[in-house]
């Protein structure tokens, strides 16, 4: 017999269902009978994912996570479907050849998926092919000039506010780093997708606003920052979903400026082989030619993936170059020694050869790495558990390897909090130093790909200002103070960072 009920009843069936739902599954996932129940962590992790966007939003993810490997252990639940494993033994069989797919947290990250974003394996190795040849050691070699023109351009810019300051007779001017060196990273990365399209150095400003979503906070508009609503939706990925059809979203936005500038390009036609030359498949390696969807797509990650995370190492590199002056005479005297007379740092080859500068930058990777708590896999619906060394892990569990905790574990590196590039130094005699715990790039086919053009630019352009300017601890700052930039990082998936003003100038 067809009972019909009233709208009051069959509100009240509605809710109650869904409490009943919320209730079962809250007690299964505290339960011994959950699968991860041998693992530890803290309690409101265990129940749901929610209690991580709320840690998310503080932006001290990080410290977060390294807080509880310290009170729980190499290997801790972090959500209810969810390990933390700061292993290093156990990089290789994650993150290495036949290792993990990637998980959840990537599908929120925009359609079509980029190749950071695509979880099946043979889809990411069919996309990386085209982002392998554009960055080949040959092809980057090609990307010398334009690393040097931008590197060129950032020195005149300076120059011209120490003009301005003379006017007034100081002798330096008050810059801040961080906010120039991401003005470098997007411009460059800009003329390698695009062909060009950010002019961030020479407006001295953010005038697109396309800096501003990729680099700040939340906007006005009550749209989130790219990295921020990415890293805040992809622990809740229903959330995502509903965030995107109610609020929309930066990702849109980047994705028609991105439009824009693929269609310039494509009416200038290309002059140079750069990134969008390789991306574009304009030497026809494939049988179909790239639907401009995916050149947008692909040319926005080069500039979400390549800007930010270049921009904080250096960053960190002249922060903690302030704080030990013997480390920056050190890095003046091999730099003078390699390219004598302020000769123009053009050879890849030296640059690579020269130990304190690549120490320095090895040093802020390992202390500030860009993507702190690292990236995402699942063991596989119906894979049944994985072995990963003597950990029985079960199917459907996302896991991460926490970069940041792990680079400043003691077990893997003496003084792990303090800034030493002579632990990078061949026959160092340092102490405790497990190279194979330093994964800021990640590790295996699905790491950085942009590892080689990376360094060249962070290279280039840390060796041309250390040889025209002279960097200092600036006094008498408002607001923010030089000394307190490490407390400024924020993790929203890549690192965000704070000013780090320092009075720079010429030097004789
Ligand atoms: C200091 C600089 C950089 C750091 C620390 C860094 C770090 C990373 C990390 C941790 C990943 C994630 C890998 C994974 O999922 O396991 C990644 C992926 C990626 N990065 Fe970088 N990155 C840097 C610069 C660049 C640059 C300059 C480019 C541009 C050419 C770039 C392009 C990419 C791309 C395309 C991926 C996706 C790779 C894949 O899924 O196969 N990165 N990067």
């Amino acid at each position: 017999m067809l009972v019909l009920l009233g709208p009051l009843p069959l509100a009240a069936a509605f809710f109650s269902y869904w409490i009943f739902l919320a209730l079962y599954t809250t007690l299964y996932r505290i339960s011994p009978l959950h699968p991860l129940s041998s693992y530890p962590g803290p309690f409101l992790a265990r129940v749901s994912k929610v209690h991580t966007v709320y840690i998310v939003l503080q932006g001290k993810q990080h410290l977060y996570y390294k807080r509880l490997h310290s009170i729980y252990g190499n290997v801790v639940r972090v959500g209810p479907n969810e390990l933390s494993i700061n292993e290093p033994s156990l990089i290789h069989e994650i993150l290495g050849h036949g290792g993990l797919p990637k998980g959840p947290f990537w599908d929120p990250w925009g359609h079509p998926p980029t190749l950071i974003a695509t979880r099946d394996v043979i889809e990411h190795a069919h996309r990386r092919k085209a982002w392998s040849r554009a960055l080949t050691t040959s092809a980057i070699n090609d990307y010398e000039s334009i690393v040097s023109r931008r590197a060129q351009q950032l020195v005149n810019r300076w120059k011209s506010l120490f003009t301005c300051q003379l006017a007034f007779g100081e002798s330096a001017a008050l810059i801040d780093i961080a906010k120039w060196m991401g003005f470098f990273t997007a411009d460059f990365m800009g003329d390698m997708a695009f062909g060009g399209g950010f002019e961030l150095m020479r407006d001295g400003k953010d005038t697109q606003g396309m800096w501003g979503i990729l680099e700040s906070g939340v906007n006005p508009t009550f749209m989130l920052s790219h990295n921020r609503a990415n890293s805040i939706l992809a622990h809740v990925p229903w959330f995502g979903l509903l965030y995107r059809r109610v609020v929309g979203g930066s990702t849109q936005r980047l994705r028609n400026f991105a439009r824009e500038n693929v269609q310039r390009r494509l009416k200038l036609g290309a002059s140079r082989k750069d990134l969008f030359h390789h991306l574009n498949d304009e030497e026809g390696h494939e049988p179909m030619p790239p639907s401009i969807a995916n050149v947008c797509a692909e040319g926005t990650l080069a500039i979400v993936a390549g800007a930010d995370t270049t921009s904080t190492t250096m960053t960190g590199v002249f922060y903690n170059l302030l704080r030990r002056p013997e480390a920056y005479r050190r890095l003046r005297q091999e730099i003078e020694a390699m390219f004598p007379d302020r000769e123009e740092p053009l050879d890849s080859g030296k640059l690579g050869r020269m130990e304190w500068l690549n120490g320095c930058i090895n040093e802020s990777l390992r202390l500030y790495p860009p993507v702190a708590s690292g990236s995402q896999r699942r063991v596989e619906r119906g894979a049944g558990p994985k072995l990963l060394g003597s950990y029985l892990i079960p199917g459907e569990t996302q896991l991460f390897l926490p970069t940041y905790t792990m680079q400043r574990d003691p077990a893997n590196f003496v003084h792990p909090d303090i800034f030493l590039p002579e632990r990078w130094l061949p026959n160092s005699r340092i102490g405790i130093h497990n190279a194979a715990a330093f994964i800021p790039f990640s590790y295996g086919t699905a790491s950085c790909v942009g590892k080689g053009l990376a360094m060249l630019e962070m290279r280039m352009l840390i060796v041309r200002l250390v040889q025209t300017f002279d960097f200092h601890v600036p006094s008498g700052v408002p607001g923010r103070q030089a000394m307190d930039w490490e407390d400024t990082l924020q993790d929203f998936f890549a690192l965000q960072k704070g000013p780090l003003p320092t009075l720079v100038s010429l030097r004789k």
